[in-house]
């Protein structure tokens, strides 16, 4: 269900890339309350140029400008770094596409889910490493004191995956923003972390920008669906079937629906095919 408190509101955002004619985000208004909203859009529609502007994780190159971009009260485009790191990964949290590049592969798996809680709950050592371990349990990895002593190259993706979200939510963040959490995942394993994702979101009461290039998926999990195409909202929706405008409408039909999958051979001519079986006749 989605709150009428706005956790994060961003009013006529734009972002311009050093060298770029184009905005890769163009006027963009949103506001979250405590819900889950999908931002689709094809590739180079600026979603994750969007959650990484909410993060104010971009390169120096953007330049970014905002009516109104805050995040709990706290106005984003003016606070220092210093208050940035301090939202960062404790009130706010990011959730990238691929564990590989977000794991340090020099340090063992439960190090690194034990420093997230040093660093935001100022526990000791030991007090964290209890933490990182609750938390591993609770993304339901099994023999969890040997995937602690892990590194990640020995872990597969889906487990990366899940060591991610448990240190991205150790602090029960109030805003996830998960860009593309699952693309770089086998696709057997996709839906029980996309699903983990859900229960563990719900249950905080954090609220969740999904980000994805799949609006059947998307649809599937939030409450609403912002549409974005060259770098702007192009339509809202609550469902899919209020969509009208014709970009929607092409991302909707690319999307193959998996509760809805054709049984029926497609035969070109099917009255012909029908009757040379009756018959027994060859064809
Ligand atoms: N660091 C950057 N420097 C220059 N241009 C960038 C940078 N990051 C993104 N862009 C440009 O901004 C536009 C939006 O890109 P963005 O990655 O946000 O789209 P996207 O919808 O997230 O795509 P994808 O699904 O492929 O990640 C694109 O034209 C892209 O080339």
């Amino acid at each position: 269900m989605t709150d009428t408190k706005e956790i994060l509101t961003v009013q006529n955002l734009d972002v311009t890339f050093a060298r770029s004619a184009m905005k890769a985000v163009a006027g963009v208004s949103l506001s979250l309350g405590q819900g889950k909203v999908g931002i689709v859009g094809e590739s180079g529609s600026g979603k994750s140029t969007l959650g990484r502007a909410i993060m104010r994780l971009l390169p120096p190159s953007a330049t970014v400008t905002a009516s109104k971009l805050t995040f709990d009260g706290n106005p984003l485009l003016s606070q220092s770094e210093r208050e940035m790191r301090a939202l960062r990964g404790n009130r706010m949290s990011l959730i990238m596409q691929d564990p590989r590049y977000s794991l340090n592969p020099v340090l063992p798996i439960g190090r690194q889910v034990a420093e997230t809680a040093i660093l935001h709950k100022g526990l000791s050592k030991s007090a964290a490493r209890a933490v990182a371990a609750e938390m591993l349990d609770r993304v339901r990895i099994k023999d969890v004191a040997r995937v602690m002593e892990s590194y990640p190259h020995q872990i597969s993706g889906g487990m990366g995956q899940r060591v991610m979200i448990a240190a991205m939510l150790l602090s029960r963040p109030r805003l996830v923003i998960a860009d593309e959490p699952t693309s770089a995942l086998d696709v057997s394993v996709r839906g029980e972390v996309l699903e983990l994702l859900n229960e563990l979101v719900t249950a905080d009461g954090s609220s969740l920008l999904l980000i994805s290039h799949d609006i059947r998926m998307v649809a599937s999990f939030c409450d609403r669906i912002v549409v974005m195409y060259k770098g702007r909202i192009v339509e809202e929706l609550s469902r899919l079937s209020d969509a009208r405008h014709p970009y929607t409408l092409g991302l909707i039909a690319a999307m193959p629906d998996a509760r809805h999958p054709v049984h029926r051979l497609r035969v070109p001519d099917r009255a012909t095919f029908d009757a040379t079986e009756r018959s027994g006749s060859p064809a």
